[in-house]
């Protein structure tokens, strides 16, 4: 039977830390502050935004949200972020995604200070971290290489696949897996045969938004699932992973919800205490 990786209890373990790293900040009489950014009124982002606005709270990270309608205009989108970039009082600045069709994705990110970037999704923080440097990681890349540190889960010169080659997750927890000397796969949409590669991988990591994709017959005796996949179907938030039925197989699981989720909410609280150290170094 597999241990369960519980997201809930290492994040209220991490909170506690960023709410020490925030107490300290504020005896220097430095506040860091995050802001958020919603365009539209996604229902899915409603919930997350509403979990990360209330950990905020928690730890004493001053956040607010500025939300926009959904047919805001790019360039108008883009003059908001310029200005958070010239904000002092503003620290870390993150846009929540999805975003409407009609916006430029890449652009939008681009334009955030990569000094700034609560998400570390920026073109020079992902080249960066592709070079070892690892201060600024997507929060849930930070959250899924967490649960290895915590559960000492070895990764040396392990098969890891990844399903899902996104800026969020895939590709840079590619490289924070290499750094770790694991052999590292990733499969995704145009992939043959996936369960010949999962059949192999001693570790999986699943992000592709595909209700229980990974099932126990693909998976191999003693195998680590990091399931990152939120898929709401009837009413209910099921995983990439066949939970239920992979248990028994596996050697280490993480459960869908109450796994990756509220992990990567304090893992972006960390990485704004990590943004707001940074610029003010040596005060
Ligand atoms: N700008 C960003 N946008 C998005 C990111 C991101 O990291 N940055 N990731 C996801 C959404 N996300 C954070 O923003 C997120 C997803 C899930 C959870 C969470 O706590 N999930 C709970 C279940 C909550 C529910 O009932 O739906 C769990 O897994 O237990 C938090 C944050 C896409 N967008």
């Amino acid at each position: 039977m597999a241990t369960i990786l519980d997201g809930k209890k290492i994040a209220a373990k991490l909170a506690d830390k960023v709410k020490e790293n925030v107490k300290r900040l504020n005896e220097k009489k430095i506040y860091p502050t995050l802001c958020v950014i919603e365009v539209g009124n996604d229902p899915a982002s409603k919930i997350y935004l509403r979990v990360k606005k209330n950990l905020a709270k928690k730890v004493g990270i001053k956040e607010k949200t500025l939300n926009f309608p959904a047919d805001i205009e790019q360039a108008e989108l883009i003059n908001t972020i310029k200005q958070l970039n010239d904000d002092e009082q503003v620290n870390a600045i993150m846009v929540q995604l999805p975003l409407p069709e009609h916006l430029d994705q890449e652009k939008i990110i681009e334009a955030i200070d990569p000094k700034k970037d609560a998400d570390g999704f920026h073109p020079y923080n992902q080249g960066r971290l592709w070079q070892g440097k690892t201060d600024i990681v997507p929060a849930t890349v930070r959250s899924v290489m967490t649960f290895f540190d915590e559960y000492n889960i070895d990764l040396e010169g392990k098969n890891a696949l990844i399903i899902g080659r996104s800026i969020i997750v895939g590709k840079p927890l590619a490289s924070r897996l290499l750094e770790k000397n694991a052999t590292v796969t990733i499969a995704h949409s145009k992939t043959r045969n996936l369960a010949d590669l999962t059949k192999k991988a001693d570790i999986i990591v699943s992000d592709v938004g595909h209700a229980h994709l990974v099932t126990e017959s693909m998976i191999k005796l003693g195998a680590v699932l990091i399931d990152v996949g939120m898929n709401r179907e009837q009413g209910k938030l099921l995983g990439d992973v066949d939970y239920e039925a992979c248990l028994p197989k596996a050697s280490a699981i993480t459960p869908v919800p109450g796994g990756v989720g509220p992990l990567t909410v304090a893992s972006l609280m960390r990485q704004v205490v990590i943004l707001t150290e940074k610029q003010n170094y040596g005060r």
